[in-house]
């Protein structure tokens, strides 16, 4: 039987990964995805946005990092998904917006059980354009994304000019020379050829452990149910946190805003991400609320069952985070008074 072909997306938080995904399965409308939805943090938000994917073909990885803490629970997904295998053509693999690529590559190249299966087709990063400066000076998970790249997607164009665009095309072919660069805004990728272009090799792995002297090597080797696995040891200690918060009942739309509003103007530079699915008083809808280092956008999910308990959920991702503090301001943004909270 041949490999199951997989495509690795990865970007930092933010950046445009789903919205890439979701434009991927409907371009590729008649391949049948599967999926794997790493988020990091409890809560899973993701997986409910990819659109026009079967969705019992959607794996949730949660709980942590696919680079860090996530490889057992990466393996029993990939024994599931061989054991489901009729029931789909492609991969692919969303990780976190702060993973390391690296490990996840490893997890599908070190291990016999995993490399006699499946077989990377690409691994793409997605680009943040109008924040990916201030991202490389700040934050070094987003420099090791964009050189473990086959492919750059420069998304985002939409929100810069093109002499600003033509600076980061620059930057973008100095870090990485060999990776396929385009530019894309809402992820649109047209007639670019995202499927089966073969355009992962091993060899940029060890091209890039050679530049990020630190990474940990391969070390030892792990039992998970049928697979022998390599694990690679955590190579890069995030400090950044992930928050979640879910609530019951319906929030107040305008005190929802305007707070919104006021801790993106003291918190924006760190809090990177932030999203949500919200239910609002007097709204047939779900909610997605979106927000990348500040600005916020909601958009229109699905419509509220009648009989359906209304509830949020709402993940804060970022450096310092007052957890505390915000879980209770949110609290008072609900409307009634005695629904609870539950944090994480
Ligand atoms: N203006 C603009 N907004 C975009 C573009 N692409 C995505 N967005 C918006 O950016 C926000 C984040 O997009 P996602 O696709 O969820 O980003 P992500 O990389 O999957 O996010 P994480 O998984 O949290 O890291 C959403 O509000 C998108 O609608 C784009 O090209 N231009």
């Amino acid at each position: 039987m041949s490999k199951i072909p997989v495509t690795i997306i990865s970007g930092f938080l933010g950046s445009g990964k789903t919205t890439l995904l979701n434009s991927i399965i409907k371009k590729y409308n008649d391949t049948r995805f599967a999926i794997i939805e790493n988020e990091f943090g409890d809560i899973n938000i993701d997986a409910e946005l990819v659109v026009g994917a079967d969705k019992g073909n959607v794996f949730e990885l949660s709980n942590g990092c696919i680079c860090c803490s996530m490889n057992d629970d990466l393996y029993t997904t990939l024994e599931e998904l061989l054991r489901i295998r009729g029931r789909f053509d492609r991969l692919i693999v969303e990780t976190t917006g702060i993973a390391d690529p690296l490990t996840v590559i490893k997890a599908f190249v070190a291990a016999p059980e995993v490399a006699d299966n499946f077989d990377i087709d690409a691994v793409i990063c997605v680009v943040d354009a109008p924040i990916i400066e201030e991202l490389l000076e700040e934050q070094e998970e987003a420099s090791r994304q964009l050189v473990m790249a086959d492919v750059i997607i420069i998304n985002k164009v939409d929100c810069v000019t093109p002499g600003y665009l033509d600076s980061v095309k620059l930057v973008m072919s100095r870090f990485n020379p060999s990776a396929l660069l385009h530019a894309t805004s809402f992820g649109e990728i047209g007639s670019i050829d995202m499927l089966g272009i073969n355009a992962f090799t091993g060899r940029q792995i060890e091209q890039s452990t050679l530049k990020f002297a630190n990474v940990v090597p391969l070390k030892g080797l792990s039992k998970m149910g049928g697979f022998t696995a390599t694990l690679a040891k955590k190579a890069l200690m995030h400090d950044i946190q992930s928050h979640a918060y879910s609530f019951e009942g319906n929030f107040d739309f305008d005190r929802f805003s305007l707070w919104m509003e006021s801790f993106f103007y003291f918190s924006s530079s760190k809090v990177f991400r932030v999203k949500g699915i919200l239910s609002f008083a007097n709204h047939a809808n779900r909610v997605i609320f979106h927000s990348v280092r500040g600005a916020f956008m909601l958009e229109e999910g699905e419509a509220w069952k009648e009989d359906e308990a209304r509830e949020s959920r709402i993940v804060f991702i970022g450096k310092h985070i007052q957890r505390e503090e915000i879980g209770a301001a949110l609290s008072m943004l609900l409307v009634k008074e005695d629904l609870a909270c539950s944090k994480e």
